[in-house]
């Protein structure tokens, strides 16, 4: 694809707020037709990222690229539709007053009755929106965003406050949306959501482009599982070698060593340690967190590529 092609383009970017850096050198390209999951904690610099491509930023260093143009030019925005992580709506007017107050925007909007539709929210057209639900005002709020019919939906947390029917309709009315040709680049805390949704995923974490890959890869590495073992201090170096497992912690306790391991496969690094008929005690086995999965992923200490320096730390995980 060439840079042409290319829908969004971050170049080397950095973006600070007085001391705080909240991107730092970051490149990414966003190809038409994609449909893109930031995927990262708090803080770790998504929302400032989205706001840069949607032109609302300026970035300290490096180039933000919208359909080939400056985002901060209001002509290469004309095919982007976007849904803050906040929005206020009128509370006053009905739900269909409000679809149509953002489609007097543009010349060949979706027609309300359909847009209400792709969001089950056809039954409240009538609506104020004052007396709508948290998760009615948030399928509203994110449905605005494709009244335009936009080449390009940027999304900040777009289910935040969804229960799970909620989310199933919005993630439905995202994926029909895509499948009609558009570009859709969404950020998110959950895996879970990223899953549902995204085709490539990319891991944003202390500013920086941690992992970008297909969504099978960056699941797997992030999808990792914490073990935690007892061991005589000896047999630790035993445990450090194993393949594909990082060792995470190791605390010295009267009673050995307490171990933390973090496994692409759990199942198989028991059958392991069984196996080798290591000295083990006290055996738990939980789910990494994302957080933890980023903090490995950020580790200084290489511990996804051991000798990759933390300077460097892009995951290209494409298969
Ligand atoms: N207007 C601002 N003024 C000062 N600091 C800011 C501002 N906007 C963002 N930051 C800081 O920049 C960093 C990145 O914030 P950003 O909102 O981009 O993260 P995020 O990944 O979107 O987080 P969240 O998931 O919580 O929305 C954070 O440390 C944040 O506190």
């Amino acid at each position: 694809m060439t840079r042409d092609e290319h829908v969004v383009v971050a170049d080397h970017v950095t973006r600070r707020f007085g001391a705080v850096v909240a991107l730092h050198d970051v490149s990414l390209s966003v190809g038409q037709g994609e449909l893109v999951g930031l995927l990262g904690p708090n803080g770790a610099g998504k929302t400032t990222l989205l706001s840069l491509v949607a032109g609302l930023r300026k970035p300290d260093a490096g180039t933000v690229r919208l359909f080939g143009g400056d985002p901060r030019d209001a002509r290469s925005r004309l095919s982007l539709g976007t849904t803050p992580q906040e929005t206020g709506l009128p509370s006053t007017l009905r739900v269909q007053e409000v679809v149509a107050l953002v489609a007097g925007h543009y010349a060949a909007p979706m027609p309300t009755g359909e847009l209400l539709e792709r969001f089950g929210l056809q039954d409240l057209a009538r609506r104020q929106t004052g007396g709508l639900s948290g998760g009615q005002k948030r399928r509203l709020a994110v449905a605005l965003a494709l009244v335009g019919r936009p080449r390009l939906v940027l999304l900040d947390e777009p289910t935040t406050g969804l229960d799970v029917e909620g989310r199933h309709v919005l993630w439905q009315a995202l994926r029909d949306y895509h499948a009609e040709g558009a570009t859709v680049l969404l950020t998110s805390h959950y895996l879970e959501e990223v899953e549902a949704l995204a085709h490539r995923v990319v891991v944003v974490g202390h500013g920086r482009v941690l992992a970008d890959g297909g969504l099978a890869d960056v699941v797997a590495l992030v999808a990792r599982r914490r073990v935690l073992v007892t061991v005589p201090a000896d047999a630790l170096p035993r445990l450090e070698r194993l393949p594909g497992v990082e060792v995470l912690e190791a605390a010295g306790r009267p009673e050995g060593v307490r171990v933390t391991l973090l496994a692409a496969d759990a199942d198989e690094l028991v059958r392991t340690l069984v196996g080798q008929d290591a000295p083990f005690r006290d055996l738990e086995v939980r789910g990494a967190s994302l957080e933890e999965a980023f903090l490995a992923l950020t580790a200084s200490d290489g511990v996804l590529e051991p000798g990759r320096a933390a300077a460097e730390p892009v995951q290209e995980v494409r298969s």
